[in-house]
């Protein structure tokens, strides 16, 4: 049986035609979900930005695909994750994270996160930490030639992160047994890790490995 990840051929400048067009419109509502969070313009201003928006909402719907983005069966694998929260192209509550992938099969990303992530004051949300390192695992995962749903992820919290500084996240798998892959990887600060993280990476039963 295949599933989750069957792929299926598209022209590569198709998909970068789209990426140049969807990029900047993600870009901009990441932008826009900044501005809501911190404005202090007066209320008929925003009584006028939320017309505007619902306008704007009206035109993006006027024609719209049913359900999820990644499940549409036109989407190719690399597409697919244009949907993630944490590194896609067409998903404005991704930071994004641009992810780098070692020969050696590390992958890395740095990053900021800014006034969408906050959980305590001034501190990005533990919740969000987790996101992040459950992905950045799992494409350590995928980059290893495997792939899995995840099973268990944990965390360590040794510090606190902070808002709006460079971050790095970072992640490799540290073995394989069977259909289980163990992954680690951390986020760090400029002052060193702050989040610790290992994961179990299953292969759901009756699926075929990546490759
Ligand atoms: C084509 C190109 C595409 C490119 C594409 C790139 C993608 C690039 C990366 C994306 C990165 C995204 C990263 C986010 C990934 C999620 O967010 S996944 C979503 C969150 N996770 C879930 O929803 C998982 C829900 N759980 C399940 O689906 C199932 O319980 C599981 C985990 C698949 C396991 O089910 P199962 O296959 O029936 O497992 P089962 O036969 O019971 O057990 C197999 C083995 O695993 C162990 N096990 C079972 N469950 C667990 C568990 N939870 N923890 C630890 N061990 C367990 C068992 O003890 C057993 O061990 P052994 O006896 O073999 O030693």
């Amino acid at each position: 049986m295949t599933g989750y990840l069957d792929d299926i051929r598209v022209d590569p400048s198709e998909i970068a035609a789209q990426e140049a067009l969807y990029g900047p419109l993600t870009q901009s509502i990441r932008s826009l979900i900044d501005a809501a969070i911190r404005t202090e313009v007066d209320s008929e201003d925003i009584a006028g930005a939320t017309a505007a928006l619902t306008q704007v909402a009206s035109l993006l719907r006027a024609r719209q695909i049913d359900g999820s983005y990644g499940a549409q069966p036109s989407v190719t694998g690399v597409q697919r994750s244009w949907a993630s929260p944490v590194i896609g192209v067409r998903n404005p509550i991704a930071p994004p994270l641009i992810l780098e992938h070692e020969p050696d099969g590390r992958v890395w990303a740095r990053f900021r996160l800014g006034a969408g992530y906050e959980g305590p004051p001034s501190l990005v949300h533990g919740g969000v930490s987790a996101l992040i390192l459950d992905h950045v695992l799992g494409e350590a995962v995928h980059a290893s030639g495997h792939w899995g749903m995840t099973g268990t992820l944990t965390l360590r919290y040794r510090r606190p992160t902070p808002l709006n500084r460079p971050l790095r996240a970072d992640a490799r798998i540290d073995r394989v047994e069977g259909r289980k892959v163990y992954a680690d990887g951390s986020i760090s600060d400029e002052r060193g890790i702050t989040v610790e993280a290992s994961g179990i990476f299953i292969l759901p039963t009756g699926y075929a490995a990546a490759r």
